[in-house]
């Protein structure tokens, strides 16, 4: 079974499908630690973000190892583990343009297909896993916030290091950026939408939880 889920910046998505894959005992897949990872790489290959092409390359020798336990996330680039460093702000500003560049998406999206077949029972998370990389998936949730939610919580993740400014460019300008790529503010026929605007986080990995238990069901 494939659980798709797909949202804004700071909607939750990673924190709750990582829960929600814990207490099924399914795998999980970031996928947008993959385009960090990417944005990681060519930034520490000196290659323009600009530059299509040479994105593109570095894209296709990338030598990404991303681990689907939930309990136990791993992210390398080669001999670098790169789990932490790809959440720094750097990287958050900057990977709209490797998420853009069409060629980088074939070519992440082909390496996500791979993973998401491999593991059978798995939640995937990103921005189009319910429309594009898993159309088929048996449960496709589009998980939403309202800004203000998305700001506070990202705010409050960082550790309020973040300034008001900082953390409009990290969620709401990368949300606009990122909309040139893929449409994840809109739900797609058959996608279902959580709103975790005035839900508690458990609420929220419990609605996702009984939503995949309901398609479990129906299977059987
Ligand atoms: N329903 C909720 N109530 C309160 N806090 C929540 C809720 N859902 C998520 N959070 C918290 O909000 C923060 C942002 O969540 P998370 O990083 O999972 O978002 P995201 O959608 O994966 O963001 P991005 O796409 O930018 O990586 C985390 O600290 C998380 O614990
Ligand atoms: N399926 C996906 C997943 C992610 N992205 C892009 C959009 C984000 O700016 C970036 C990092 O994702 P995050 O860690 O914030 O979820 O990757 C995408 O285009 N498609």
């Amino acid at each position: 079974m494939v659980i798709a889920v797909d949202g804004p910046s700071g909607s939750g998505k990673s924190s709750v499908c990582r829960a929600a894959a814990s207490e099924l005992g399914a795998a999980y897949l970031d996928t947008g630690a993959m385009y960090r990872a990417a944005t990681w790489y060519c930034l520490q290959q000196e290659v323009g973000l600009d530059d299509h092409d040479a994105v593109e390359v570095a894209v296709e020798e990338l030598p990404l190892n991303i681990s689907t336990n939930p309990d136990h996330q791993v992210i390398t680039v080669g001999q670098a583990d790169v789990t932490e460093a790809i959440r720094d702000a750097s990287i958050s500003e900057n990977v709209s343009a490797v998420a853009t560049n069409p060629k980088a998406r074939a070519l992440l999206i082909a390496s996500q297909r791979g993973i998401i077949d491999r593991e059978g029972f798995i939640v995937a998370e990103g921005r189009d896993i319910t429309t594009v990389v898993a159309p088929d998936a048996q449960v496709r949730v589009l998980l939403t916030a309202s800004a203000e939610a998305r700001l506070r919580r990202r705010g409050a993740q960082l550790g309020g290091t973040q300034d008001a400014e900082a953390l409009k460019r990290q969620v709401l300008d990368r949300d606009t950026k990122d909309s040139a790529a893929s449409n994840f503010t809109e739900a797609a026929d058959g996608v279902a939408v959580l709103d975790s605007s005035d839900l508690s986080f458990q609420e929220t990995v419990d609605s996702l939880i009984s939503r995949v238990q309901l398609a479990q069901g129906a299977r059987t």
